[in-house]
């Protein structure tokens, strides 16, 4: 997982990681956004349909895989009930060999509030001004009336799971996939949970404790496998395919790729979360990044954050 060598993606993604620990405090060894979390390990069996898709090697054969899910925000205590820890992440490792791996970094709201990683931190840096008692229109007011998307993302309805496994999760950026014939489709994962989505009304969010969902994915995964299908959304013609504030028409074909099953929480789950660094570019053959800006300035961030909290 290289470094980019563009001095303004690497300036940037320090001013995004700094802007994080300005919101939310710094706490060395955890991570700047999606600090809490609870790590997983299973397989994934691809469906035949898969290598139609693309000639990735976690396509065409059973693989093992470790997961993390996460709840919003750099604040590694955030109860599970607190509303800012929605969306939900879920990041996936599919372990293809020694030091060989590709992964999807997906969350639970359908979309992203900016299409670039500039606007992003405009965004933080608006919310890290406005705060209460600052007069209205404050920064984030003014920077929602400027922001169709980012006000939508902020309006779209984020319930509370029943467990990480009864949640859905978006992949949101575009990937580019090719087949072995060479044939090429863009999509955008989704993984859907096989016990089918489960989400708490607001009463009973608050009835629930602080970590009921890391507790419960323990429970559950106790009594049998936790099991998630992973499809690609599939561009048509025409669907712009560079941008995550874009939603594509939901008739688009949703290509089932093949079932994630957690069978074990992964043993030392605090070094675990430290050491493993998700990267949003595939780097595998058979998927490549789109051109949406976002993924290789993630790619820089994570891996700079994740560097920090190996050595912290
Ligand atoms: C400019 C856009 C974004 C920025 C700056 C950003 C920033 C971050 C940072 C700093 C981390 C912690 C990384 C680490 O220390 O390992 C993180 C983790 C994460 N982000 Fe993002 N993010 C962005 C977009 C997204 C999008 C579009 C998604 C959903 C598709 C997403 C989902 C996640 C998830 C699930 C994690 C936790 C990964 C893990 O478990 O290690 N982020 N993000």
């Amino acid at each position: 997982m290289p470094l980019p060598s563009d001095e303004k993606i690497l300036a940037l993604s320090n001013d995004l990681i700094a802007q994080f620990q300005q919101i939310f405090g710094a706490y060395p060894g955890v991570r700047p956004a999606h600090a809490k979390g609870v790590m997983l390990t299973g397989t994934f069996t691809p469906t035949a349909a898969a290598a139609g898709l693309s000639k990735a090697p976690h396509f065409a054969a059973e693989t093992p895989v470790t997961a993390r899910f996460s709840n919003s925000t750099g604040l590694p205590l955030i109860p599970d009930n607190d509303p800012n820890s929605n969306p939900k992440g879920l990041a996936v490792r599919f372990n293809l060999g020694e030091h060989v791996h590709t992964d999807i970094v997906a969350h639970s709201t359908d979309g992203f509030p900016t299409r670039t990683g500039q606007e992003f931190l405009d965004f933080l840096r608006a919310v890290a001004a406005s705060a209460p008692g600052t007069p209205s229109p404050t920064p984030i007011e003014q920077f929602l009336g400027g922001h169709p998307a980012a006000l939508a993302f902020v309006q779209a309805p984020k319930p509370f799971p029943v467990s990480f496994g009864t949640d859905t999760y978006f992949g949101v950026t575009a990937m580019q996939f090719t087949n072995a014939d060479g044939k090429i489709q863009f999509g955008r994962y989704r993984i859907l949970p096989v016990a089918g989505n489960e989400y708490l009304d607001d009463e009973a969010a608050k009835a629930k404790g602080a970590d009921y969902l890391v507790d419960e994915i323990g429970t559950r995964v106790a009594s049998g496998p936790v099991t998630l299908k992973v499809y690609a959304q599939l561009a048509a013609a025409g669907d712009v395919v560079d941008d995550a504030t874009i939603h594509w028409p939901e008739d688009r074909e949703l290509r089932e790729l093949g079932t994630i099953s957690l069978t074990a929480m992964v043993a030392d789950t605090p070094g675990e979360q430290k050491h493993i660094i998700f990267d949003p570019i595939p780097r595998v053959e058979g998927i490549e990044p789109s051109e949406d800006p976002l993924l290789e300035l993630r790619a820089a961030v994570y891996l700079i954050s994740g560097r920090k909290r190996r050595s912290a």
